[in-house]
Protein backbone atom coordinates (compact mmCIF):
# COMPACT_ATOMS: atom_id res chain seq x y z
CA UNK A 1 0.00 0.00 0.00
CA UNK A 2 2.89 2.26 0.64
CA UNK A 3 6.59 2.02 -0.86
CA UNK A 4 9.15 4.59 -0.27
CA UNK A 5 12.91 4.69 -0.76
CA UNK A 6 15.38 7.65 0.35
CA UNK A 7 12.44 10.11 0.68
CA UNK A 8 13.63 12.88 2.80
CA UNK A 9 13.04 16.65 3.14
CA UNK A 10 14.89 19.65 3.97
CA UNK A 11 13.57 23.02 4.53
CA UNK A 12 15.67 26.24 4.91
CA UNK A 13 14.73 28.09 7.78
CA UNK A 14 16.93 31.63 8.76
CA UNK A 15 19.53 30.32 6.50
CA UNK A 16 19.92 26.86 8.14
CA UNK A 17 18.77 23.42 6.46
CA UNK A 18 16.33 21.57 8.36
CA UNK A 19 16.81 17.93 7.65
CA UNK A 20 13.23 17.02 8.40
CA UNK A 21 12.68 13.36 6.90
CA UNK A 22 16.55 11.80 6.01
CA UNK A 23 15.99 9.03 3.75
CA UNK A 24 12.86 7.09 4.79
CA UNK A 25 12.12 3.76 3.57
CA UNK A 26 9.01 1.96 4.24
CA UNK A 27 6.84 -0.80 3.08
CA UNK A 28 3.04 -0.88 4.52
CA UNK A 29 1.21 -3.84 3.83
CA UNK A 30 -2.97 -2.93 3.16
CA UNK A 31 -4.67 -3.67 5.45
CA UNK A 32 -2.00 -2.15 8.50
CA UNK A 33 -2.49 -0.11 11.30
CA UNK A 34 0.63 1.61 11.70
CA UNK A 35 1.70 4.46 14.00
CA UNK A 36 4.43 6.91 13.95
CA UNK A 37 5.46 7.69 17.29
CA UNK A 38 8.30 10.29 18.33
CA UNK A 39 9.14 13.56 19.98
CA UNK A 40 8.36 17.30 18.50
CA UNK A 41 10.34 17.95 15.55
CA UNK A 42 10.71 14.36 14.52
CA UNK A 43 9.53 14.14 10.93
CA UNK A 44 6.27 12.96 11.66
CA UNK A 45 3.86 15.62 10.04
CA UNK A 46 6.23 16.11 7.24
CA UNK A 47 6.53 12.64 5.90
CA UNK A 48 2.84 12.25 6.20
CA UNK A 49 2.45 15.68 4.11
CA UNK A 50 4.81 13.70 1.48
CA UNK A 51 2.86 10.26 1.59
CA UNK A 52 -0.22 12.20 0.91
CA UNK A 53 0.80 14.55 -2.21
CA UNK A 54 0.93 17.60 0.19
CA UNK A 55 4.58 18.15 0.07
CA UNK A 56 6.65 17.88 -2.89
CA UNK A 57 9.92 15.42 -1.29
CA UNK A 58 13.47 16.67 -1.75
CA UNK A 59 14.59 13.30 -3.05
CA UNK A 60 13.83 9.61 -2.67
CA UNK A 61 10.18 8.04 -4.35
CA UNK A 62 6.79 7.04 -2.94
CA UNK A 63 4.22 5.16 -4.07
CA UNK A 64 0.75 5.26 -2.22
CA UNK A 65 -2.08 3.15 -3.35
CA UNK A 66 -0.28 2.16 -6.15
CA UNK A 67 0.57 6.02 -7.29
CA UNK A 68 3.33 8.00 -7.64
CA UNK A 69 3.59 10.82 -5.26
CA UNK A 70 5.56 12.95 -7.72
CA UNK A 71 4.26 11.83 -11.02
CA UNK A 72 0.59 10.97 -10.69
CA UNK A 73 -0.41 13.02 -7.01
CA UNK A 74 -4.11 13.19 -8.03
CA UNK A 75 -4.23 8.86 -8.37
CA UNK A 76 -2.90 8.61 -5.20
CA UNK A 77 -5.37 11.60 -3.72
CA UNK A 78 -7.96 9.74 -4.87
CA UNK A 79 -7.13 6.39 -2.95
CA UNK A 80 -6.40 8.13 0.24
CA UNK A 81 -8.10 9.90 2.72
CA UNK A 82 -5.81 12.96 5.03
CA UNK A 83 -7.04 13.97 8.29
CA UNK A 84 -4.46 16.29 9.31
CA UNK A 85 -3.60 18.81 12.90
CA UNK A 86 -6.56 21.08 13.71
CA UNK A 87 -9.87 20.85 12.17
CA UNK A 88 -10.53 21.63 9.04
CA UNK A 89 -14.25 21.57 8.77
CA UNK A 90 -15.92 25.13 8.26
CA UNK A 91 -18.33 26.70 10.74
CA UNK A 92 -20.96 27.98 8.98
CA UNK A 93 -22.80 24.83 7.11
CA UNK A 94 -24.59 22.14 8.47
CA UNK A 95 -22.83 18.79 9.37
CA UNK A 96 -24.70 16.74 6.44
CA UNK A 97 -23.77 19.78 3.71
CA UNK A 98 -20.47 20.01 4.87
CA UNK A 99 -20.11 15.83 4.11
CA UNK A 100 -22.21 16.35 0.64
CA UNK A 101 -19.87 19.18 -0.50
CA UNK A 102 -16.99 17.35 0.28
CA UNK A 103 -18.48 14.00 -1.58
CA UNK A 104 -18.95 16.79 -4.29
CA UNK A 105 -15.33 18.04 -4.32
CA UNK A 106 -14.59 14.33 -4.73
CA UNK A 107 -16.60 14.35 -8.58
CA UNK A 108 -19.40 12.15 -6.65
CA UNK A 109 -22.77 13.01 -8.25
CA UNK A 110 -24.95 14.74 -5.34
CA UNK A 111 -27.19 11.33 -5.26
CA UNK A 112 -24.12 9.13 -4.08
CA UNK A 113 -22.89 12.04 -2.04
CA UNK A 114 -25.72 12.13 0.13
CA UNK A 115 -25.67 7.99 0.11
CA UNK A 116 -22.85 8.06 1.31
CA UNK A 117 -22.52 11.05 3.89
CA UNK A 118 -26.12 9.52 5.33
CA UNK A 119 -23.90 5.82 5.99
CA UNK A 120 -21.05 7.83 7.58
CA UNK A 121 -23.07 10.08 9.94
CA UNK A 122 -24.34 6.88 11.07
CA UNK A 123 -21.39 5.24 11.14
CA UNK A 124 -19.60 7.95 13.15
CA UNK A 125 -22.96 8.30 15.44
CA UNK A 126 -23.83 11.52 13.70
CA UNK A 127 -27.11 10.76 12.59
CA UNK A 128 -28.73 12.82 15.33
CA UNK A 129 -27.33 16.27 14.39
CA UNK A 130 -27.09 16.75 10.85
CA UNK A 131 -29.19 19.89 11.08
CA UNK A 132 -26.48 21.73 13.37
CA UNK A 133 -24.20 24.20 11.88
CA UNK A 134 -20.55 22.54 12.18
CA UNK A 135 -19.35 25.60 14.72
CA UNK A 136 -21.96 24.08 17.40
CA UNK A 137 -20.24 20.57 17.63
CA UNK A 138 -18.11 19.77 20.78
CA UNK A 139 -14.36 18.70 19.87
CA UNK A 140 -14.83 15.19 19.68
CA UNK A 141 -18.44 15.22 17.14
CA UNK A 142 -16.30 17.68 15.17
CA UNK A 143 -12.82 15.57 15.11
CA UNK A 144 -15.71 12.80 14.21
CA UNK A 145 -17.08 14.76 11.37
CA UNK A 146 -13.31 15.62 10.19
CA UNK A 147 -12.58 12.04 9.85
CA UNK A 148 -16.04 11.24 8.30
CA UNK A 149 -15.30 13.89 5.51
CA UNK A 150 -11.59 12.35 4.61
CA UNK A 151 -13.75 9.16 4.08
CA UNK A 152 -16.64 10.19 1.92
CA UNK A 153 -14.68 9.10 -1.01
CA UNK A 154 -13.94 5.83 0.35
CA UNK A 155 -10.38 5.42 0.23
CA UNK A 156 -8.66 2.48 0.84
CA UNK A 157 -5.52 4.17 2.99
CA UNK A 158 -6.48 6.53 5.92
CA UNK A 159 -3.83 9.11 7.27
CA UNK A 160 -4.73 10.62 10.87
CA UNK A 161 -2.11 13.12 12.06
CA UNK A 162 -2.50 13.75 15.78
CA UNK A 163 -6.49 12.83 15.48
CA UNK A 164 -6.67 13.13 19.06
CA UNK A 165 -4.55 15.90 20.58
CA UNK A 166 -6.47 18.10 22.83
CA UNK A 167 -9.72 16.00 23.14
CA UNK A 168 -10.63 14.66 26.65
CA UNK A 169 -9.87 10.56 27.44
CA UNK A 170 -14.02 9.77 26.74
CA UNK A 171 -13.67 11.70 23.11
CA UNK A 172 -10.43 9.78 22.26
CA UNK A 173 -11.43 6.69 23.22
CA UNK A 174 -14.74 6.96 21.06
CA UNK A 175 -12.78 8.43 18.38
CA UNK A 176 -10.34 5.10 18.65
CA UNK A 177 -14.06 3.06 18.56
CA UNK A 178 -14.88 4.22 15.53
CA UNK A 179 -11.81 4.68 13.48
CA UNK A 180 -11.24 0.80 14.03
CA UNK A 181 -14.29 -0.28 13.36
CA UNK A 182 -14.03 0.72 9.82
CA UNK A 183 -10.65 -0.70 9.73
CA UNK A 184 -12.91 -3.74 10.86
CA UNK A 185 -15.43 -3.94 8.27
CA UNK A 186 -13.81 -2.23 5.03
CA UNK A 187 -9.99 -3.66 5.65
CA UNK A 188 -8.77 0.29 5.59
CA UNK A 189 -5.35 0.90 5.77
CA UNK A 190 -4.46 3.65 8.86
CA UNK A 191 -1.26 5.61 9.55
CA UNK A 192 -1.45 8.13 12.13
CA UNK A 193 0.92 9.70 14.18
CA UNK A 194 0.32 10.40 17.98
CA UNK A 195 1.93 11.87 21.34
CA UNK A 196 -0.11 9.25 23.44
CA UNK A 197 1.64 6.30 23.83
CA UNK A 198 -0.73 4.26 24.63
CA UNK A 199 -3.16 4.54 21.68
CA UNK A 200 -0.09 3.81 19.41
CA UNK A 201 0.23 0.89 21.98
CA UNK A 202 -3.12 -0.21 22.10
CA UNK A 203 -4.32 0.56 18.73
CA UNK A 204 -1.02 -0.01 16.45
CA UNK A 205 -0.22 -3.04 15.02
CA UNK A 206 3.07 -2.02 13.96
CA UNK A 207 5.05 1.14 14.93
CA UNK A 208 7.35 3.30 14.05
CA UNK A 209 9.38 5.40 16.01
CA UNK A 210 10.71 8.16 14.69
CA UNK A 211 13.98 10.60 15.93
CA UNK A 212 15.55 13.62 13.87
CA UNK A 213 14.28 12.00 10.37
CA UNK A 214 15.10 8.81 10.83
CA UNK A 215 13.07 5.94 11.86
CA UNK A 216 15.03 3.98 14.33
CA UNK A 217 12.40 1.22 15.40
CA UNK A 218 9.81 -0.74 13.53
CA UNK A 219 8.21 -3.23 14.97
CA UNK A 220 4.61 -4.60 17.11
CA UNK A 221 4.11 -2.53 20.22
CA UNK A 222 5.08 -6.02 22.09
CA UNK A 223 7.83 -6.91 20.42
CA UNK A 224 9.56 -3.29 20.79
CA UNK A 225 8.84 -3.40 24.01
CA UNK A 226 9.85 -7.24 25.16
CA UNK A 227 13.10 -6.61 22.90
CA UNK A 228 14.46 -3.27 23.88
CA UNK A 229 12.84 -2.27 26.80
CA UNK A 230 11.80 -5.23 29.05
CA UNK A 231 10.00 -5.55 32.38
CA UNK A 232 11.30 -4.23 35.56
CA UNK A 233 11.82 -6.28 38.52
CA UNK A 234 12.50 -4.30 41.42
CA UNK A 235 13.51 -5.99 44.57
CA UNK A 236 13.92 -4.47 48.40
CA UNK A 237 16.27 -5.52 50.45
CA UNK A 238 16.74 -5.44 54.06
CA UNK A 239 20.41 -4.22 53.64
CA UNK A 240 23.05 -3.15 51.68
CA UNK A 241 24.93 -6.65 51.72
CA UNK A 242 21.66 -8.59 51.01
CA UNK A 243 21.60 -6.13 47.47
CA UNK A 244 24.96 -6.89 46.48
CA UNK A 245 23.92 -10.65 46.95
CA UNK A 246 20.62 -9.77 45.08
CA UNK A 247 22.92 -8.33 42.15
CA UNK A 248 24.92 -11.37 41.95
CA UNK A 249 21.90 -13.48 41.94
CA UNK A 250 20.28 -11.07 39.46
CA UNK A 251 23.09 -11.36 36.94
CA UNK A 252 22.87 -15.07 36.85
CA UNK A 253 19.56 -15.11 35.83
CA UNK A 254 19.26 -16.76 32.14
CA UNK A 255 18.30 -13.63 30.34
CA UNK A 256 18.41 -10.70 31.78
CA UNK A 257 19.32 -6.97 29.99
CA UNK A 258 20.46 -4.94 33.14
CA UNK A 259 20.96 -5.01 37.03
CA UNK A 260 21.83 -2.23 38.73
CA UNK A 261 21.57 -1.06 42.91
CA UNK A 262 20.62 1.89 44.15
CA UNK A 263 21.01 1.38 48.01
CA UNK A 264 18.95 -1.43 49.18
CA UNK A 265 17.46 -1.28 46.14
CA UNK A 266 17.65 -3.49 43.19
CA UNK A 267 16.54 -2.88 39.67
CA UNK A 268 16.34 -5.62 37.16
CA UNK A 269 15.33 -5.25 33.51
CA UNK A 270 14.73 -8.42 31.90
CA UNK A 271 11.92 -9.73 28.54
CA UNK A 272 10.31 -12.26 30.75
CA UNK A 273 9.74 -10.27 34.26
CA UNK A 274 6.92 -12.72 34.72
CA UNK A 275 8.72 -16.16 34.39
CA UNK A 276 11.94 -14.76 36.45
CA UNK A 277 10.69 -13.07 39.40
CA UNK A 278 9.42 -16.88 41.03
CA UNK A 279 13.00 -17.97 39.98
CA UNK A 280 14.75 -15.00 41.43
CA UNK A 281 12.76 -15.38 44.57
CA UNK A 282 13.55 -18.79 45.08
CA UNK A 283 17.42 -18.38 44.43
CA UNK A 284 17.42 -15.56 46.78
CA UNK A 285 15.76 -17.40 49.24
CA UNK A 286 17.90 -20.55 49.09
CA UNK A 287 21.07 -18.48 49.45
CA UNK A 288 19.66 -16.51 52.52
CA UNK A 289 18.88 -12.80 50.84
CA UNK A 290 16.19 -11.28 52.68
CA UNK A 291 13.84 -9.39 50.18
CA UNK A 292 11.35 -7.30 52.29
CA UNK A 293 9.40 -6.19 48.63
CA UNK A 294 9.17 -7.54 45.09
CA UNK A 295 7.40 -5.41 42.32
CA UNK A 296 7.24 -5.81 38.56
CA UNK A 297 6.36 -3.65 36.05
CA UNK A 298 5.75 -3.79 32.45
CA UNK A 299 7.19 -1.88 30.06
CA UNK A 300 5.42 1.44 28.16
CA UNK A 301 6.55 2.13 24.39
CA UNK A 302 8.28 5.26 26.83
CA UNK A 303 10.89 3.04 27.87
CA UNK A 304 11.31 1.56 24.69
CA UNK A 305 12.05 4.85 23.61
CA UNK A 306 14.29 6.00 26.51
CA UNK A 307 16.39 2.49 25.39
CA UNK A 308 16.80 3.75 22.14
CA UNK A 309 17.77 7.61 22.49
CA UNK A 310 18.37 8.13 26.61
CA UNK A 311 15.67 10.36 26.56
CA UNK A 312 11.79 10.51 27.23
CA UNK A 313 9.02 10.83 25.41
CA UNK A 314 6.46 11.55 27.97
CA UNK A 315 7.31 15.18 28.71
CA UNK A 316 5.48 16.00 25.76
CA UNK A 317 2.85 12.95 25.73
CA UNK A 318 2.29 15.06 29.35
CA UNK A 319 2.30 18.72 27.47
CA UNK A 320 -0.39 17.58 24.82
CA UNK A 321 -2.73 16.32 27.58
CA UNK A 322 -6.40 16.71 27.55
CA UNK A 323 -7.99 19.69 26.91
CA UNK A 324 -11.52 18.92 28.28
CA UNK A 325 -14.44 19.39 25.79
CA UNK A 326 -17.76 17.87 26.72
CA UNK A 327 -18.99 16.13 23.94
CA UNK A 328 -22.64 15.62 24.39
CA UNK A 329 -24.12 13.36 21.91
N1 LIG B 1 7.66 24.61 6.49
C1 LIG B 1 8.72 24.40 7.26
N2 LIG B 1 9.77 25.26 7.25
C2 LIG B 1 10.86 25.06 8.02
N3 LIG B 1 11.01 24.00 8.85
C3 LIG B 1 9.99 23.11 8.91
C4 LIG B 1 8.80 23.27 8.12
N4 LIG B 1 7.98 22.22 8.38
C5 LIG B 1 8.62 21.46 9.30
N5 LIG B 1 9.82 21.99 9.60
C6 LIG B 1 10.82 21.45 10.54
O1 LIG B 1 11.01 20.08 10.22
C7 LIG B 1 11.18 19.30 11.39
C8 LIG B 1 10.13 18.18 11.41
O2 LIG B 1 8.85 18.79 11.60
P1 LIG B 1 7.51 17.91 11.66
O3 LIG B 1 6.38 18.85 11.74
O4 LIG B 1 7.52 16.93 10.56
O5 LIG B 1 7.71 17.14 13.03
P2 LIG B 1 6.66 16.28 13.85
O6 LIG B 1 7.35 15.01 14.21
O7 LIG B 1 5.41 16.12 13.08
O8 LIG B 1 6.44 17.19 15.12
P3 LIG B 1 5.12 17.43 16.01
O9 LIG B 1 4.99 16.21 16.83
O10 LIG B 1 5.47 18.62 16.82
O11 LIG B 1 3.96 17.65 15.08
C9 LIG B 1 11.07 20.27 12.56
O12 LIG B 1 12.38 20.66 12.92
C10 LIG B 1 10.30 21.44 11.98
O13 LIG B 1 10.61 22.64 12.65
Amino acid sequence: MIHTRGLTRSFRARGETVEAVRGLDLDIEAGSVVAFLGPNGAGKTTSLRMLTTLLPPTSGTAVVAGHDVMTDPSGVRHRIGYLGQGNSAGSNFRVSEELITQGRAYGLSRAKSRTRAERLLTAFELDGLTRRTVGTLSGGQRRRLDIAMALVHEPALLFLDEPTTGLDPHSRADIWTHVLRLHKELGTTIVFTTHYLEEADLWARRVMVVDHGRVIADDSPEKLKAGLAGDRITLGTADRADAERAVELARALPIVHEVTADGTEVRIRTPHGDTQLPVLLRNLEAAGVRALTARLTRPTLDDVFLSLTGRTLRERADAAAPITTHDGA
